[in-house]
């Protein structure tokens, strides 16, 4: 290992696409410095799976003297495991690697976490309550809130609420939550990102943001209170912004960031405009975690057509956060 931090990368569920992105990602860029925190004979069986000239060793191992190598921090799976087929035998091998991989970049041994997706039923149905990676992250580092963003070429996206079901997200739109999320948002766009005075573009929740109360209380109730305190303090944030018209192309020149009220308005938004070149990042964590824009793909894992865009541009990501923050 270099004497500079590298990335800690997890691969995520072994049965998804995760570890053959990874390998691509050794193979494609040999100018990324990233140790993998998995099972290194997957990675090797998934190498050869795919006739992928990697040469995968543990930490301690010489890499190969000439070609791709992959380091690997390891772990091991509880069962072999076989692409494209679920098991929750490993669910507990998915988030030790997540574990260690934590304990790496805060113990300064790496300088960011990058995570490879994960499939969140499984590690439920095993028995481990886990809604995603920004939850789980937010509990290790001990933070009562972080904010999910994911930033495309030309659109940034951040959310308020994140995994919960749409019954229960107008619940969770409370004044704490609006207003804790636009200053966290603003304060990363600031200090990991760079921009000096962020312009966030806040939605509303209700269609039309609430049409005056006709459709909905959230919006002039709590949301735009939210704003306004924020706005006190010197923060650009504007809105209610009613979702349906918010990303009108000529609005979205004018922001770097939209605040969504919850998942699914405004992730579709993000991934139609840039699936595959998007990053997933946790904006509030004590560390730097990026991660791709997609999921498990267990219906093309271990087919050989997956996808590194992603890996790759949140690998790239982590790297320029963490030189910025040297
Ligand atoms: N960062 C993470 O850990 C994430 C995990 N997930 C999890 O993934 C699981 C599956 O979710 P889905 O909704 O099916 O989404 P998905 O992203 O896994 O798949 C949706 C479609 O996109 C394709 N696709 C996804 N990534 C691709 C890639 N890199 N290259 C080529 N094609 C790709 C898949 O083959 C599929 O047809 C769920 O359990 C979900 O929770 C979903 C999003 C992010
Ligand atoms: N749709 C993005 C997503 O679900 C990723 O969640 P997380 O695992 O990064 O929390």
């Amino acid at each position: 290992m270099s004497a500079r931090p590298c990335l800690a990368v997890t691969p995520g569920e072994p049965a998804g696409i995760g570890p053959e992105i990874v390998l691509r990602l050794a193979l494609e860029h040999p100018e990324l410095d990233f140790i993998a925190v998995c099972d290194p004979e997957l990675m090797r069986e998934r190498a050869r799976a795919f006739d992928l000239p990697v040469h995968v060793h543990e930490e301690n191992e010489p890499a190969a003297k000439t070609g791709a190598s992959l380091a690997c921090l390891a772990v091991p799976l509880a069962e072999p495991a076989e692409a494209g087929r679920l098991s929750p035998a490993n669910a507990g091998y998915v988030l030790d690697t997540l574990r260690l991989a934590v304990e790496r970049v805060r113990t300064g041994r790496a300088s960011a976490l990058v995570t490879g997706p994960v499939n969140k039923a499984i590690i439920n149905s095993a028995g481990t309550p886990f809604s995603g990676h920004t939850e789980f992250l937010a509990g290790l580092a001990g933070v009562d809130r972080v904010v999910m963003m994911l930033a495309a070429p030309g659109l940034r996206v951040a959310l308020v609420t994140t995994h919960l079901p749409l019954r229960d997200v107008a619940d969770a739109i409370t004044p704490v939550a609006v207003e804790e999320t636009i200053r966290i948002t603003a304060r990363d766009l600031r200090n990991r990102f760079g921009i000096r005075k962020p312009r966030l573009q806040v939605l509303g929740l209700n269609p039309h943001a609430g049409e005056g109360g006709h459709l909905g209380s959230e919006d002039e109730a709590i949301i735009l209170p939210a704003i306004e305190r924020c706005r006190a303090d010197g923060i650009d944030a504007h809105g209610p912004i009613p979702a349906d018209t918010a990303f009108n192309p000529p609005r979205l020149t004018e922001c770097d960031a939209v605040v969504a009220m919850y998942h699914d308005q405004g992730l579709p938004v993000l991934k139609h405009s840039g699936f595959g070149e998007a990053v997933n990042i946790t904006l509030g964590l004590p560390f730097i975690r990026t991660s791709v824009d997609h999921g498990t793909a267990l219906d093309i894992a271990g087919r050989g057509i997956a996808d590194a865009g992603s890996l790759y541009t949140a690998a790239a990501m982590a790297e320029s956060m963490a030189a910025a923050a040297r």
